[in-house]
């Protein structure tokens, strides 16, 4: 990997996180009840103004107005799948970006077939553990562990591929090493510590993330994806320096985003085409 290369990606994460915190986009967050803190508090740290909003009675006013969607089914319930479907068909035929995170997708047929038929409905961004994109690319359940993954993440870089070609989204996947398709292109993203696996909703905060990333520009899918991750993993790093344990780091990880500077993230981004 050439350093300039390296030096690229991290300029255009900067870029884009200066961005997102002078335009401040709305993001409509649909998500578990597990996420709902962290996941607005990861926005509002990272310059980014989240609403949860979810009332299928508000989509039709509300959706019109945000600069993206993110939609998560983490606690799925059988009436807040169509209110995830109409914010989600509103989205699409508004041009406006959707980010989809499929947390346990493999878990259930219920669960599996809701994220087949939200991806039917043409996400931008589809972000999930290798678990979830195994289950998804081969429309299968029970080959996940819960919403935790039973896979490397490199052992989904052919189904990450299958489903960005079938669905048209960039698929992005979490692990040890993150990465990003379109189904032709992969970059990896080498940023984060482990540790952000024990503390739940971290995934589904990255997730969030990228929606408030690719609101800033929706026709480079790829590229903020992938910026956001890394922006998101050298925050995790800077945290750890400070952080004791799982809960020290979720302070100091959301502490960290908000104070992100610049050499901070062209000398922290690890971003490699693969
Ligand atoms: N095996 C691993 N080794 C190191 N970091 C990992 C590993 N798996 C996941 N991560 C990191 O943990 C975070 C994702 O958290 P996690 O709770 O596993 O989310 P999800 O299951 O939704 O993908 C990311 O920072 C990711 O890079
Ligand atoms: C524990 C749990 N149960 C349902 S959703 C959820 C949170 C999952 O968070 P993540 O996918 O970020 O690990
Ligand atoms: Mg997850």
């Amino acid at each position: 990997m050439e350093d300039g290369e390296q030096r690229e990606w991290g300029a255009k994460a900067w870029t884009y996180l200066s961005s997102v915190r002078s335009l401040s986009p709305l993001i409509q967050c649909i998500t578990n009840f597990v996420s709902m803190d962290l996941t607005a508090n990861t926005l509002l740290s990272a310059g980014a103004s989240p609403a949860m909003l979810h009332s299928p009675n508000e989509s039709p006013d509300f959706t019109p107005q945000v600069n993206a969607l993110y939609i998560n089914v983490g606690t799925l319930s059988d009436n807040w799948l169509p209110a995830m479907e109409l914010a989600a068909q509103l989205a699409s035929k508004l041009n406006k970006p959707w980010v989809l995170d499929p947390v346990a997708a493999g878990a259930s047929r219920f669960r599996l077939k809701a994220c087949l038929d939200l991806i039917s409905l043409k996400p931008t961004v589809i972000r999930g553990n290798a678990s979830e994109i195994i289950a998804l690319a081969k429309a299968s359940f029970a080959s996940t562990k819960g919403v935790d993954s039973s896979h490397d993440s490199t052992d989904a870089v052919e189904a990450a591929k299958s489903l960005a070609n079938s669905s048209g989204a960039v698929v992005a996947v979490l692990g040890a090493v993150d990465f990003v398709t379109d189904g032709n292109r992969i970059v990896g993203a080498r940023n984060g510590v482990p540790m952000m696996q024990k503390i739940t909703a971290t995934g589904c905060a990255f997730t969030a993330l990228i929606a408030a990333f690719v609101a800033i520009d929706p026709s480079h899918a790829m590229e903020t994806t992938a910026s956001a991750l890394a922006v998101f993993g050298v925050a995790g790093e800077l945290g750890m320096e400070t952080a004791r344990g799982p809960a020290s780091l979720r302070t100091y990880l959301i502490d960290s985003l908000h104070g992100l500077d610049q050499t901070a993230v062209i000398s922290g981004v690890k971003i490699t085409a693969i």
